[in-house]
């Protein structure tokens, strides 16, 4: 039986010029529960996450989980881990190198067995991502570490953490997977270990109440520090996911571009970041608070804007590809900074094959609008970008075929059908070699 990810490719056709209305809700975050999935190995008892996407990417971390010593189920909306009888340190290449936090996983790995290998992370491949932070927190803690041939070997010297300090910044601001990944191997250790320039995006806070809420010790001084002060009884219990942010701004951006307006059901306004609440008003979106959750609609049509993508809670790089196939539908001259991965551009290309004016120069994206699109065969390369090209093909002329959607199922559960339930004029057909 093949695994999902094996499983046919699809394409999605998408007729443009419909405006979506409607209600919708919103899945679990995405980017979180992966992190939390990562610290679910840390658990001496059962947990269980609520709220969890069933996506590419959390069935690929469930299968790392149970390869590697921890009991792991996800079903609809729920995972459960049980702490296995026997640990095991490696982590598979063919499933390390399909998913992101494969270093965070192996941070708590290691603190588990005191030896962990593991291939270079995967994820989307839109720039060099590098991981030299996650390796350092690692050493810091104790370990040994040898990068051979696309595979990382650690090794704590005592065969077991100890209380670190680790400055967890990059010269593109804090690393949020280094953040957690410094939390993971901290929470384990009696004494004090301090984490500088931590990420303070949702992906770390919600990981930080998790442990807290479990036993750990953790302390933020400010947004300069986060100390940690370790349990070796980590506790079990239910948590909730949050909201996916990014499916969230997606389904907004969706239907401001289709010119409707539409309720992300339980989803509140403060649950965007303020740079994205900046940027979407800037572009002329208007979000209001309505029935336990956000009516969003553009009423003038999108405006030009100027933006820059940074760590939260500044504009994230994750709305990046979205925000610009919107811009493709302003008047005037839009420029976006793309200041977390710099050569985060891959649906530049497939919005110009539908007629969009967007070049990107290194970290710079400009786009000259509105144009008018006209469908085309294109490709999304990456999550992000797979979901621009279906917001731009639902201001476009025609039916559009756009393939990659593997990327989009690596994120979104149900994001196209969402979609087609709001209004838009789209099929999915199994892709034919
Ligand atoms: C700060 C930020 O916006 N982080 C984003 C990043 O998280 P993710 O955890 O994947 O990436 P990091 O936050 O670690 O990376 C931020 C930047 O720092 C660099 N870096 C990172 C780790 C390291 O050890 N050394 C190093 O130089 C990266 O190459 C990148 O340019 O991608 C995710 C998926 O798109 C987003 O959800 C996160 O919002
Ligand atoms: C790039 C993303 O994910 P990943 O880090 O899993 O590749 C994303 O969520 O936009």
């Amino acid at each position: 039986m093949p695994h999902v990810w094996q499983c046919h490719e699809h394409v999605v056709r998408v007729t443009g010029g419909r405006p979506l209305t409607g209600s919708v809700t919103v899945q679990g975050s995405k980017n979180i529960a992966l992190h939390l999935y990562a610290a679910a190995q840390l658990a001496d008892e059962p947990l269980t996450l609520t709220g969890t996407p069933e996506i590419l990417d959390t069935v690929v971390c469930t299968e790392i989980l149970n390869r590697t010593g921890t009991v792991a189920k996800a079903s609809t909306d729920r995972f459960e881990t049980m702490p296995g009888v026997g640990w095991h340190h490696a982590i598979p290449d063919d499933l390390g190198r399909r998913v992101r936090t494969t270093a965070v996983m192996a941070a708590a790995l290691l603190t588990r067995t005191g030896e962990v290998t593991f291939p270079l992370p995967g994820g989307d491949a839109f720039c060099p991502r590098y991981i030299d932070r996650h390796l350092a927190a690692m050493e810091a803690a104790g370990a040994t570490v040898d990068v051979n041939g696309g595979r990382v070997r650690a090794r704590l010297d005592r065969g077991k953490p100890a209380p670190f300090t680790i400055d967890t910044g990059t010269r593109w601001g804090p690393s949020l997977g280094a953040t957690v990944t410094a939390m993971l191997l901290a929470a384990r250790v009696h004494g004090t270990s301090t984490i500088f320039r931590p990420s303070i995006e949702p992906e770390v806070t919600t990981t930080a109440e998790l442990l807290a809420r479990s036993g750990v010790d953790v302390e933020w001084e400010g947004t300069t520090a986060l100390r940690i002060n370790g349990s070796d009884r980590i506790a079990g219990g239910t948590f909730a996911v949050p909201p996916d942010r990014m499916e969230a701004a997606t389904l907004a951006l969706a239907a401001a571009i289709s010119g409707g307006h539409v309720h992300l059901a339980g989803f509140p306004v403060s649950g965007f970041p303020d740079g994205l609440l900046a940027a979407f008003a800037d572009a002329g979106l208007e979000l209001v608070p309505a029935a336990e959750g956000t009516m969003v609609r553009c009423p003038g049509g999108p405006r030009a804007t100027l933006a820059a993508t940074g760590p939260h809670p500044d504009f994230p790089t994750d709305a990046q590809p979205q925000f610009t196939a919107l811009l493709t539908q302003a008047p005037g001259t839009s420029r976006i900074q793309e200041r977390v991965f710099p050569s985060r551009a891959t649906h530049t290309g497939p919005l110009r094959a539908l007629g969009a004016i967007v070049n990107a120069t290194g970290p710079a994206i400009t786009v000259r609008g509105p144009t008018r699109l006209i469908a085309a065969d294109i490709v999304g390369k990456d999550i992000r970008a797979a979901t621009a090209l279906v917001i731009a093909a639902l201001a476009a002329e025609g039916t559009s075929t756009i393939r990659g959607m593997y990327h989009l199922r690596r994120g979104y559960a149900g994001l196209l059908p969402k979609l087609a339930a709001l209004g838009a004029r789209l099929t999915i057909d199994e892709e034919t070699p």
